[in-house]
């Protein structure tokens, strides 16, 4: 298994290849080909096929793929194999949808804290978990071994929050607040952001309908 050289680009397509795999097994659907995974996934087969070559040659040409084996394979590649033990700062209104949020469960991925820095917050429960004071993060961190910490705190603070995660020895970190965040190299950062999304989903709705236009006009000549 070549998993040191895949690129981000593959890392990113896995998990939705594993959304799908995962489907596809509770249908009890035991084979499936590179054509129907880029049907469903709207994605060209010969790529599946090269992200997929990764984990060796297992695909059998007119079988397609073991579904089990693949899902397997991807959770191996993305350590989806072992519990892992996520922390979230920040116990407001998204941070409360995120903890109740249960879907990445089954993944091993668990949420086993939740730390806020306003009094009124420490000590209140959420999904089972009790808020928790900033003071004891460092401690939490390492006495329940988090490796990745998710930020739900506003964009002024994200920076603080940030370092204090990776100075308690945080390998990953998923940022909802609307700013880039500075870590040092081994720290992985992946910011979730619903702002710019939008905005590139206005610049859509434009085109869509100069595209209509274009299409209208051409079909008159
Ligand atoms: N609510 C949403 O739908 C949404 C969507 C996308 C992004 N965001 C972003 O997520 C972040 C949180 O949004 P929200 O609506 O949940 O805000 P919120 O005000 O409801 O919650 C923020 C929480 O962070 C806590 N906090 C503040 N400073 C802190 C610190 N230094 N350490 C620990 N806790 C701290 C606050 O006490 C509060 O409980 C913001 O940056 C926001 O821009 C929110």
């Amino acid at each position: 298994m070549k998993s040191d050289k895949i690129s981000e680009a593959v890392v990113r397509r896995l998990p939705v290849y594993l959304r799908y795999l995962n489907e596809l097994h509770k249908r009890e659907v035991a084979t499936v080909s590179s054509q129907e995974l880029g049907q469903r996934l709207d994605l060209n087969p010969a790529q599946i096929r090269k992200d997929l070559a990764y984990f060796g040659d297992f695909g059998r040409k007119g079988i397609g793929y073991d579904v089990i084996y693949l899902i397997e394979k991807i959770r191996q590649i993305l350590k989806l194999d072992q519990q892992i033990n996520v922390v979230l700062v920040g116990a407001g209104n998204l941070g409360h949808a995120l903890s109740n949020y249960n879907a990445f469960l089954k993944d091993n991925m668990k949420i086993v804290a939740v730390f806020d820095a306003h009094t009124a917050k420490v000590g209140t429960r959420i999904n089972n978990l009790t808020v928790l004071p900033m003071e004891e993060l460092s401690d939490t961190i390492q006495k329940l071994s988090i490796r990745i910490g998710i930020i739900t705190v506003p964009d002024i603070e994200a920076q603080n929050v940030a370092d204090m995660l990776v100075a308690a020895g945080i390998e990953a970190i998923l940022n909802f607040a609307p700013v880039i965040l500075k870590a040092p190299s081994h720290i992985r950062i992946h910011t979730a952001d619903f702002t710019t999304d939008l905005q590139s989903l206005a610049y859509y709705l434009d085109n869509g309908k100069e595209e209509m236009n274009n299409d209208t006009a051409e079909a008159g000549h």
